[in-house]
């Protein structure tokens, strides 16, 4: 269903700048496919437009429970091979919690503490639209790391549109990344804080994602978020 990743390579990767690239995690077909799932409203539980909210520019849907299986397998092999990635950052960062190796148990937690609420969505853009620095946290319960799949091609469906992330160190100026992806390309990064070495210790730097204003065009992304909401 999903391309063999290099699990040690990401992972050197996300360990080394917070972020790393799955390239054509996506087929193309798997692309259109999942877009068009945004036009059946039994599909999602909640419907956002951002202008309202001060979040943007854009509207997102949240998949309703049962996730759509491609969407319910990306959620469950994704987190099997990051959750060792996240205990070590825990560790680090001198967290206590630690996350089991199942997405299963790992939803059983967030359920248990009131937290049902699906957050797997999809994104849509048209030109002037944009994306403000946020993160997307939902409750005590946060998984340290997310992905979002671009569904669109870039420079023939949209112009402009980077997928940008900046890092606040502290008492240090923020440092922004613009990620390159192209259609079906996914990017992993972390969602609030991770660790990096200093020449003594280990930091704490946080990050903030968000999306450049779409100059022409349309736009969609997957989103996925390995916590559930309140
Ligand atoms: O559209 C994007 O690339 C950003 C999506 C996003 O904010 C998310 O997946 O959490
Ligand atoms: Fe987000």
């Amino acid at each position: 269903m999903t391309p063999t990743i290099d699990w040690t390579a990401i992972t050197t990767t996300l360990d080394h700048q917070g972020w790393a690239i799955l390239p054509a995690l996506l087929s193309q077909t798997q692309c259109t496919e999942t877009e068009a799932l945004y036009a059946d409203p039994s599909r999602f539980r909640k419907h956002v437009i951002m202008g309202r909210h001060g979040y943007g520019e854009g509207e997102y849907r949240y998949f309703a429970y049962d996730l759509p299986p491609l969407v319910a397998h990306l959620r469950q092999t994704l987190y099997a091979s990051l959750a060792p990635l996240a205990n070590r950052w825990h560790e680090r960062l001198g967290l206590e919690t630690r996350f089991p190796a199942t997405h299963a148990d790992f939803i059983a937690n967030c359920h248990q503490a009131g937290q049902t609420k699906p957050t797997p969505l999809l994104l849509q853009y048209r030109a002037g639209d944009y994306n403000c620095l946020h993160q997307d946290i939902y409750g005590p319960h946060i998984f340290p790391l997310q992905v979002a799949t671009l569904l669109s091609t870039p420079g023939t469906d949209f112009e402009g549109g980077e997928f940008i992330l900046t890092e606040q160190r502290p008492r240090m100026q923020s440092r922004a990344a613009v990620v390159p992806l192209t259609q079906g390309d996914a990017v992993i990064f972390a969602v609030n804080t991770r660790p990096i070495r200093g020449t003594k210790r280990d930091h704490r730097v946080i990050l903030r994602h968000g999306v450049s204003t779409i100059r022409t065009g349309h736009r969609a992304t997957l989103g996925i978020i390995f916590h559930d909401a309140a």
